[in-house]
């Protein structure tokens, strides 16, 4: 069944995008054109190639539609069954987790466990010891071409050491995405959502540490003299040093506030996951990428579950109040418009994240600069052998 999906798919895409791909080649100098910016930057283009690459894209707009379609007819005659999911996004946590799942949730594919917000907390909560059957009655059902997903962040450095082969175990065929970013931007971000929970609940790991300098002035030092210890010593060859990795997995039981720190720690947590996943099933993305340029990822993540692409990066479109990425959906009315919208009619038509994201990356909330620079200076080698793990070269400072 899928496969016949898939084929006709290809074959629509084939035909309707085939002319546009060579087209879209032969006109490489008009490809600048945004329709979700319709009418924002076109002053230089003339009307008729405005209207050439218009024409385009009502192509390709057809083609999404009638993929749709299949897929909604599909649903239809088969409506599934409650089953294992297929993609689980292992974290990091304040990387932007919601985002990803949040708009891969726009794609007919996708199904994400609405009641529990997507995160399910089963690998490193006490409903795992229920079993499989628990795990599958938080997700709706799925059929043979629906993937189901949940994201709960704190699986990337959850206790115990081997949690990764907790998931393996019980869903072996399950791809996995990891969201990694600046730890130290991801540091502050975690301390601002946990001092704003502590408000709102009066419970959380540091409600002693009224501003992120007191935190920061109290917990730099242990981990520092943690990671003095360790037998690396800052450096050369994380995936050897078993201890420090088992030691930072096991801080979260014995001191849950170091976390907000520790957690930053890529280069020590990865190994353990590498170890039991490759690159055919773990998708690693870069957290500051993902802000800058939503759309692109979003397209690299559907490339990667190798599902038909029916979200584009022109399905994203940045919110000039907030500066960070929203989804709205590309349509013929956008390309038809005949004026450039408001920014308050832009703004009503977007879909956001919810207002609780977005605390401190668009400098809302902001900490002092003598402690970013302490945990940027303590990040540093870390982060340099993380890089060199992943034979990437991220640009966090
Ligand atoms: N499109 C878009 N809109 C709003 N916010 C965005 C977006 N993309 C990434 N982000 C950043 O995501 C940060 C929250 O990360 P998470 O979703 O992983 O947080 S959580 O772990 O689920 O609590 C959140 O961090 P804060 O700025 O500290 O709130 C955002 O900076």
């Amino acid at each position: 069944m899928l496969k016949r999906f898939l084929r006709r798919y290809i074959v629509l895409s084939i035909f309707l995008l085939g002319p546009f791909v060579i087209w879209s080649w032969k006109n490489k100098n008009l490809f600048n054109y945004s329709p979700s910016e319709a009418g924002r930057s076109q002053a230089h283009k003339t009307k008729s190639e405005q209207q050439k690459i218009i024409e385009q894209y009502k192509s390709r707009l057809n083609a999404r539609e009638e993929a749709m379609k299949e897929i909604a007819m599909h649903k239809e005659e088969n409506p599934g069954r409650k089953q294992l999911p297929r993609v689980i996004l292992i974290g990091v946590k304040k990387c932007g987790t919601d985002g990803i799942v949040s708009f891969l949730g726009y794609h007919p594919l996708i199904k994400i466990p609405i009641e529990v917000q997507s995160e399910t907390f089963f690998f490193n909560g006490k409903g795992y010891s229920a079993g499989a059957a628990k795990y599958i009655s938080f997700f709706p059902p799925t059929n043979d071409i629906e993937w189901g997903m949940e994201k709960t962040p704190a699986y990337f450095d959850s206790p115990p050491f081997d949690f990764p082969s907790r998931i393996k175990d019980m869903v072996p065929n399950a791809k996995l995405l990891l969201i990694v970013c600046d730890p130290t931007k991801r540091a502050f971000s975690d301390y601002v959502h946990e001092r704003m929970r502590h408000d709102l609940v009066n419970d959380t790991m540091i409600a002693e540490y009224k501003t992120f300098d007191d935190y920061v002035d109290h917990y730099l030092p242990i981990l520092e003299k943690l990671m003095m210890n360790t037998t690396s010593n800052f450096t050369t060859n994380p995936s050897s040093d078993l201890r420090t990795q088992k030691m930072l997995t096991a801080l979260p039981h014995k001191d849950s506030a170091a976390t907000l720190i520790s957690t930053g720690l890529y280069v020590y947590h990865i190994h353990r996951w590498k170890r039991l996943y490759n690159q055919s099933n773990f998708l690693t993305i870069d957290g500051e990428d993902f802000m800058a340029n939503t759309g692109k990822v979003m397209e690299k993540i559907q490339d990667f579950l190798k599902i038909p692409k029916l979200l584009w990066k022109e399905d994203f479109v940045k919110n000039p109040d907030t500066g960070f990425y929203c989804h709205r959906k590309l349509t013929e009315q956008h390309l038809n418009q005949s004026r450039v919208e408001t920014n308050n009619e832009l703004i009503a038509s977007l879909q956001c994240l919810a207002k609780t994201k977005g605390r401190t990356r668009n400098g809302a909330k902001t900490a002092s600069s003598k402690t970013l620079e302490e945990l940027r200076k303590f990040y540093q080698p870390f982060n340099k052998d993380f890089y060199r793990e992943m034979n990437h070269q991220y640009n966090w400072m």
